[in-house]
């Protein structure tokens, strides 16, 4: 049984989210660690001595050629073996905004991996413009994702201009959605603004058929400290932030494995 659990968190030129995913896995009781990209490239670091891996949000590569998609490129081209052979080790993997969107278009989701991409993508919001909003996230019951384990509700920020899932009917077998965008009551919606980007199905979050693989378009980061949220002074602060659960899930799950 691992007791100190090693978590890398990925940062690439233009990602803006890595300080605070590392502060949230630190909360959780993870030992987390901020490496870049090249890092991993050139083998100074090895994917073999960490059990989880968080890929940060921000404007990775300056979004250019559509958001997350350079990092992807990177990562699909160089980095593929190793990204299948530390989730075949039982691996952890956590993606946020830009993170989620890095792990489809490297390939990693829907999963299982495929380095022929499958045809699913996100794109441009129907808004056309950059949405930051605090959202109401309600979870798929039956999902099967590890990282969301007793989490039914999620209130937590979006800040996308590129969240809108799609996919081609062939695909849609294969996605196994964990979080849908909801309306006030806690219901699905295609509504905007409570749907920020007119995903398909109302998709927030997806995971893969093993659950340890966790995409979310918004950041549960974000809100690890009651503090963090609007009107918080308004608010009883004894509980942290829900959207830290999702951290302290993955630790538990690296820890069980
Ligand atoms: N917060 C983020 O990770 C932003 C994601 C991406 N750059 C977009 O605008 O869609």
């Amino acid at each position: 049984m691992v007791t100190e659990v090693k978590v890398l968190v990925l940062r690439a030129p233009g990602t803006n989210c890595d300080r605070e995913m590392a502060e949230a896995f630190q909360l959780a009781g993870g030992v987390p660690r901020v490496v870049h990209i090249n890092e991993l490239i050139s083998g100074e670091v090895n994917l073999r001595d960490y059990q989880v891996i968080g890929l940060a949000g921000g404007f990775s590569y300056g979004d250019d050629l559509g958001a997350g998609k350079v990092q992807a490129n990177e990562m699909r081209l160089r980095l593929f073996e190793a990204l299948k052979g530390f989730m075949t080790r039982s691996g952890l993997i956590i993606g946020v905004c830009n993170g989620f969107q890095v792990l489809i278009k490297t390939g990693i989701l829907p999963g299982p991996p495929d380095p022929a991409l499958p045809l699913v993508t996100l794109t441009n919001n129907d808004s056309g413009r950059f949405e930051c909003r605090w959202v109401k996230l309600t979870a798929e019951p039956s999902n099967p994702c590890v990282w969301t384990e007793g989490i039914t509700q999620l209130e937590v920020p979006v800040a996308h201009g590129e969240g809108k899932l799609v996919a081609a009917p062939e695909m849609l077998s294969r996605l196994r959605p964990v979080f849908y965008y909801a309306d006030e009551f806690g219901k699905p919606t295609a509504e905007y603004p409570a749907n920020p980007n007119g995903a398909l199905d109302n998709i927030a979050g997806l995971t893969d058929n093993t659950g340890r693989v966790f995409a979310l378009m918004p950041h549960p980061e974000r809100f690890i400290r009651a503090s963090q949220r609007p009107r918080w002074t308004r608010q009883s602060i004894d509980e942290p932030g829900a959207g830290l659960k999702v951290f302290q899930n993955g630790i538990k799950a690296a820890r069980d494995s």
